[in-house]
Order: C-alpha cells, then sequence, then structure tokens
C-alpha cells in the first residue's frame, strides 16, 4: 500500500464538526468499538481490520476508521458493502444492531456513534483518505488501498473486485451470444409439446429454454414446482440433439451449492431424462451426476483458493447451477472466473427465498426485473419467433438494453405444478411473496380448517401440545400423515435387520437410506439459533421429549438415532457443511458387537450411504430443529415453521416464504405469540450490494 497523503486529510486528532464524542479521537473511538467487540455487536475480525489500517497510516481520520469498521462489519450480516447515506438516514436498522435478542445494559449505539455525521462531511474524508481507492477512476496508483468507494458505498476491496468481476463476466457473455441450434422451433415445438389451457397464457418453461439456448448465460427463476429442472432438462437435450448429430456432444456439468441440493437435482434430473423423446445416444450425453460447487471448483483445504480459476478453467462446454439463490458474491466471483469464455451458463433457482448466509444476493440482483420481464422488442420479437408463444397479455412491462442488459437472458417461470391454485401450500406462499399479512391470515384460517388440510395454523400453542405436534405430527388424513420425529425412529427400530446378519451385508445401508429418507418426512424450522424459541432450545427440548417417550437411550452425547449437521467441510471424510447424517448401531466389522457408526446420504445422487465414526466427526451439531437458512435446497414432506414469541429484522418476508416453501405435503405454522408473523410478512430482506448488470 502506498503511503501517500492528500489534501483532505485532517490530522487524526482534529474533530469532525459537531462529532459525537466516541469520533474526537482514536482512543474514543477504538475504545467504543472495543467495548462492541466484547458485547458481540461487531466481529474481532472487524475490530483486528481497523487495527491493521491504524497500523498502516496511523493518521486516519475516525470518520475513515469508523466506515471501514462498518463496511467490514456489514460483510458479516450479508451486505456486500457500507452503504454510507442509509447508514446516515436508519444507523441502527441499517447496521442491525443492537443485534437479535441483545438484553444487556445500555450502550451507545451507532445512532449515538453516528449523530451529527452528514453524508457530504463522510464522503469527503473517505474520498482523501490514502486507504480509499475511488471506483470512479481507474488509476493503478489506487490498486493496493484496501478500501474502495464506488457512488457513494464503501467496499472491502476484495469484495468490490468480486462485484467487478462478475459483473463484467456477464457483461461479456451478453456481449456474445451464441449460435442457436439448427431447427430452434421444431425442436422446442418436440420437447414441449403439452396443449397449454387457453387461460394459462404462454408456455413459460418452453420461452426459458429458447432464451437459455441462445446464450452464453441464461437464468430461470421460479417458485418451488414452477418446473426449473423440467425446463434445463429439456434446455440440455435440445442442445445435445444438435451436438450429437454434429459428432461433438457437450461437456456437460450439473453443480449446486450443497450436497443435499446436489442430490435432489441429481434424482429430479435422472427421473426427467427417462421421460424425454429422444435418442438412447442424446439421453445417454446428458449427465445425472450433480456435484457441490465447491467439490467442483476444487476446493482445497484451509485456503480460499480453488484448482480451477481463470488460469486453470473447467474443461466443460456448458454448466447448470441449481439453488443458485444461495451462491454467496465471493463463490460466484470464482465460478465466474473458472468458466471457459466459450461454455454457456444456466442458473436456476427461486429470486425471492433468503439468500446466501454469506455476503451478497447474487441471483436476487440479477433478477431484479424478473417480474416485470422487461424484455426490449428485439428480445419479444425473437422469442415468439422462436417459440411459436404469444407474450401478448402477460403485462410484462417493456425493457431497455442498456438499462436491462441481464433481462434479455432470464425468464420468470409462473405456474407451480406441485402448488397449483387449489394447494394451501402454494397460496400460502403467494399471499406470503406478495407481502399481505392479511391474506396470509385467511389462507392459514381457510385452509387449516379445510377437511383434509395442507396447511395447519397453532395459533397461541400450548407446551404439552407443542411436544405432541413436533413427536406425533398431526393426525393421519387422506394424504397420509403428517409426522413428527416419533416417525424415523419407529422406522429405526422397525426396519432394523436381524441382528446376525454380517456387518458388510448391503441390508445395513439399505436400512440406514430407509432411516434417512424418514427423517426428512418432518422438519422443525426455527427462525433463530439461540432462546428457547431458537434452534439450541428447541433441539434440548425435543430430545428431552423422544428420551422421556423411550424413543431415544439419553438426551445428550453420541446415541443411536441421533441427527447431526455438519458445520464445517471436512475434506477428509469427503463432508461438507450442511450434510445430515444419523447415528446408527451396526455391527463392528470384526463380528465383535455392534457400534455406533454415523450414516451419511451419498451425494452422487443415489442412495447410497456412507457411514463415518462418530469420533472422526469434528464440528457436528444434534439438528432436530434446524434454521430456515439452514434447510435451504431441501424439502420435507411435513414442514414446520416455528416464529418466536417477539418480532425481530431477521424475521422477514423471505424467510416466511423460505420457510413455507420447504413443505412438499404439509405445511404447520407454529405461532408463539400474536402479531408476529404479520409483521415478518411485511419486513423484507434488503441486502446491500453494487451488482447491477
Ligand atoms: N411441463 C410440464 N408438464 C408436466 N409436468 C411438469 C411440467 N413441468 C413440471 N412438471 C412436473 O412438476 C413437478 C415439479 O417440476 P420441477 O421439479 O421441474 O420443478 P422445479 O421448479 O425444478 O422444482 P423445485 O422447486 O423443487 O426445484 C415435477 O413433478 C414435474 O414432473
Amino acid at each position: 500500500m502506498t503511503r501517500a497523503s492528500s489534501n483532505y486529510e485532517l490530522p487524526f486528532d482534529a474533530p469532525a464538526p459537531q462529532a459525537s464524542p466516541d469520533l474526537r479521537d482514536r482512543e474514543s473511538l477504538l475504545g467504543l468499538l472495543d467495548a462492541w467487540v466484547e458485547r458481540g455487536w461487531l466481529r474481532r475480525l472487524d475490530r483486528a481490520f481497523v487495527g491493521f489500517l491504524l497500523e498502516c497510516r496511523p493518521d486516519t481520520q475516525p470518520l475513515v476508521a469508523v466506515a471501514a469498521a462498518l463496511a467490514s462489519h456489514q460483510l458479516g450480516h450479508g451486505h456486500v458493502c457500507l452503504d454510507l447515506a442509509l447508514t446516515l438516514e436508519r444507523p441502527d436498522e441499517a447496521l442491525s444492531l443492537p443485534p437479535e435478542g441483545d438484553m444487556g445494559p445500555s450502550m451507545r449505539l451507532p445512532s449515538d456513534l453516528l449523530a451529527g455525521v452528514d453524508a457530504a462531511t463522510w464522503l469527503a474524508a473517505l474520498a482523501g483518505s490514502p486507504l480509499v481507492a475511488d471506483a470512479a477512476r481507474a488509476d493503478s496508483t489506487d490498486e493496493g488501498r484496501p478500501l474502495v468507494l464506488d457512488a457513494g458505498r464503501l467496499y472491502l476491496r476484495r469484495y468490490w473486485d468480486f462485484e467487478r468481476r462478475i459483473a463484467q463476466a456477464l457483461r461479456e457473455r451478453l456481449a456474445h451470444p451464441v449460435e442457436t441450434p439448427p431447427n430452434l422451433a421444431q425442436s422446442l415445438a418436440l420437447l414441449f409439446d403439452e396443449t397449454q389451457a387457453a387461460d394459462s397464457g404462454p408456455d413459460w418453461q418452453k420461452l426459458a429454454c429458447a432464451l437459455a439456448a441462445r446464450g452464453r448465460i441464461g437464468i430461470v427463476t421460479g417458485g418451488p414446482g414452477t418446473g426449473k429442472t423440467t425446463t434445463v432438462v429439456r434446455l440440455l437435450a435440445l442442445l445435445q440433439m444438435a451436438a450429437v448429430e454434429a459428432g461433438r456432444p457437450l461437456r456437460i456439468l450439473l453443480s449446486a451449492p450443497t450436497g443435499k441440493a446436489a442430490a435432489r437435482l441429481s434424482a429430479s434430473i435422472a427421473e426427467q431424462v427417462g421421460r424425454l423423446p429422444v435418442s438412447d445416444a442424446v439421453r445417454a450425453a446428458i449427465p445425472t451426476e450433480v456435484s457441490t460447487l465447491h467439490r467442483l471448483l476444487g476446493s482445497r483445504p484451509d485456503t480460499r483458493h480453488f484448482r480451477h480459476h481463470a488460469g486453470n478453467p473447467l474443461l466443460i462446454d456448458m454448466l447448470v447451477v441449481d439453488e443458485a439463490s444461495m451462491i454467496d458474491v465471493e463463490m460466484m466471483a470464482h465460478l465466474m472466473a473458472a468458466l471457459p469464455p466459450h461454455a454457456r451458463l444456466v442458473l436456476l433457482g427461486d429470486k425471492d427465498q433468503l439468500a446466501s448466509v454469506e455476503a451478497g444476493a447474487v441471483l436476487g440482483d440479477l433478477c431484479r426485473d424478473a417480474d416485470a420481464g422487461h424484455y426490449t422488442p428485439e428480445t419479444l420479437a425473437w422469442l415468439e419467433q422462436a417459440s411459436g408463444e404469444s407474450l401478448a397479455g402477460t403485462g410484462l412491462s417493456p425493457g431497455d438494453a442498456e438499462r436491462h442488459a441481464m433481462a434479455q437472458q432470464i425468464v420468470m417461470l409462473r405456474r407451480s405444478r406441485r402448488f397449483g391454485a387449489g394447494s394451501g401450500i402454494g397460496q400460502l406462499a403467494r399471499a406470503v411473496n406478495a407481502g399481505l399479512p392479511q391474506e396470509v391470515r385467511t389462507v392459514l384460517e381457510r385452509e387449516s380448517a379445510a377437511p383434509d388440510p395442507d396447511v395447519y395454523d397453532t395459533r397461541g400453542i400450548r407446551p404439552d401440545a407443542l411436544d405432541r405436534l413436533l413427536l406425533d405430527g398431526h393426525p393421519a388424513s387422506a394424504r397420509g400423515k403428517p409426522c413428527g420425529y416419533a416417525h424415523y425412529l419407529d422406522v429405526m427400530q422397525r426396519t432394523r435387520p436381524a441382528a446376525d446378519i454380517p456387518g458388510d451385508d448391503p441390508a445395513w445401508e439399505s436400512w440406514a437410506a430407509r432411516v434417512l429418507a424418514a427423517f426428512d418426512a418432518f422438519r422443525l424450522l426455527c427462525a433463530v439459533r439461540k432462546g428457547e424459541q431458537g434452534v439450541e432450545g428447541l433441539n434440548a427440548r425435543i430430545a428431552r421429549a423422544l428420551c422421556a417417550r423411550g424413543l431415544i437411550e439419553q438426551e445428550l452425547g453420541w446415541y443411536e438415532g441421533r441427527p447431526v449437521l455438519v458445520t464445517r467441510n471436512d475434506y477428509a471424510l469427503g463432508l461438507m457443511n450442511g450434510d445430515i447424517g444419523i447415528a446408527l448401531r451396526v455391527p463392528q466389522g470384526d463380528g465383535e458387537g455392534t457400534a455406533l457408526r454415523v450414516a451419511f446420504p451419498r451425494s452422487d445422487g443415489t442412495d447410497g450411504v456412507r457411514f463415518a465414526l462418530p469420533s472422526r466427526l469434528n464440528a457436528v451439531e444434534t439438528v432436530y430443529a434446524m434454521t430456515v437458512h439452514k434447510s435451504q435446497g431441501s424439502e420435507f414432506a411435513h414442514t414446520a415453521l416455528l416464529l418466536p414469541d417477539r418480532t425481530s429484522p431477521i424475521l422477514t418476508r423471505e424467510l416466511v416464504y423460505t420457510g413455507v416453501t420447504r413443505a412438499r405435503t404439509w405445511f404447520t405454522m407454529v405461532e408463539t405469540a400474536p402479531g408476529v408473523l404479520e409483521e415478518a410478512v411485511a419486513r423484507r430482506v434488503r441486502r446491500i450490494s453494487g451488482l447491477s448488470v
């Protein structure tokens, strides 16, 4: 880093006009930041970053140091940068401070710290600091500066770079469309031969397939069951038909952010490929194996670098990534870098779901215009001609090639095949997504009172009734049984192979697979981790209730039936953060009695299972209840979402929507206090970023 000086700079000790006492000098500011770290308001990392900057430039103004601390803090909350104006407008809200559940003694808040600071003064201080590069000036001497100021947003350079590289790579892809396969219209007609009902509008899947076929980048977004996988399977068939014919089948890879999502996509594609009206040669050229993004890029232990990057790109012609809403800005930048320029990239995902826990909401940012379409007249004409579908009367808004460049390669699927008009879960998801609390309440009341409900509402549930719900679910109905956690333990006991069957017999693996599948019959989702109504409290409660009923041997430690969630990638064992396993008693290899082993599904889309020694698992936690965040990419026959009794900024529309849409057949809303659901539905997540293409 250069140690250039600047005319703007004030000596460190000079107070900014009307600044709060915390911004008067270095010691006061660091004192407050240290107190925030102690209290868990800032990460140690954020404080260390400021320490590093002050070491490089001891004369740094407090206004610059505090901006650096807050920009780093924002990354921990999923924001790619610090929006200065927004932070000054509503400091505590913009910075999510005090954090959820902080009941400690009073402490100086961001609003106290930033009182009296105006945007112009803050911007001038940053613009004048040798630590801050100005994004508008392509000045190579700026390159070593650790912070970047871009249109009123302050970035840590790494993250500004990620965003810039993603935008650049996408623009290049958009600027160089590929040749569409010959006979596009005929192939589309062959693959999409369903007749649409006259009132159901155009076949959005066909439109999505056509758009993706013409570009190096295509995005297919849509709610659960709208046919994202169906569309991509047909796209793969369409492209491979032409490529196989030409004697050069495409090298295609499929990927997803988590092992669970990869396994789901793999099973779904395998099932759909069989039904394609194509030759065996084309069918054989469509892969069904799906790897996680980490595995695809070749993650290496103890480093953030991957084996594949711009200098060693993937040897492929096409990449499909499912559950793209879970991709954070860093992963997306690595992904774009590792993709050879000629390769096609297709992203599938639900833009309305919660974004990744890490910084950035790439899919949400790119799909900003997806509801309105924003197609240019050229795109509209091309789409109608290629697909034979009419977009008249769809209510889409017109677009502009400059302002809506990315929108030209995005289609939003609008008709759910899983949750049709009559589905309570579908209606609930739509009402939540539309941000209509009153409508949400109406749907809950109406659907839960129906004779064979798929939605259950338990307002003000009593503790004993909650325990019964969590263990036994609801009474069986015509559709089957909305289970609780007793179910998979029952399957475990009932289907256990006979004790004299040797440990290497496949019966043990099939049994484990069956128990793992039964575990997915029910999941309790929580909004928060801490407290009685968080994951930690509920896991303890469920274990206690199962133990009291004699369904598990003990509440703590390792016991048969204990479900565990992997919380850190373990490359040696091939386990990824988010993988779920269950401890089972299986025969020892030497024929000497039995031992506990943790069964994990293989992430190759098969029903295979592998076993790990409990003592080898370093980062796991019990997972009856899980956070909505961790449940992304999974679905469960019966899903219950428990909302805490106090509202908080993390209870948002996206969180409730993601929770509801994890349910395949039944959904239970567990409300512990009035008004919390309504407030959550009315609140939107806003991820701060500058990604726009
Ligand atoms: N055009 C279609 N014709 C008939 N059935 C369809 C069609 N599109 C989707 N389906 C069926 O609807 C269900 C959901 O489709 P699909 O799995 O493709 O949706 P998705 O959007 O990928 O779902 P998810 O949200 O689970 O990722 C599947 O059973 C699929 O076979």
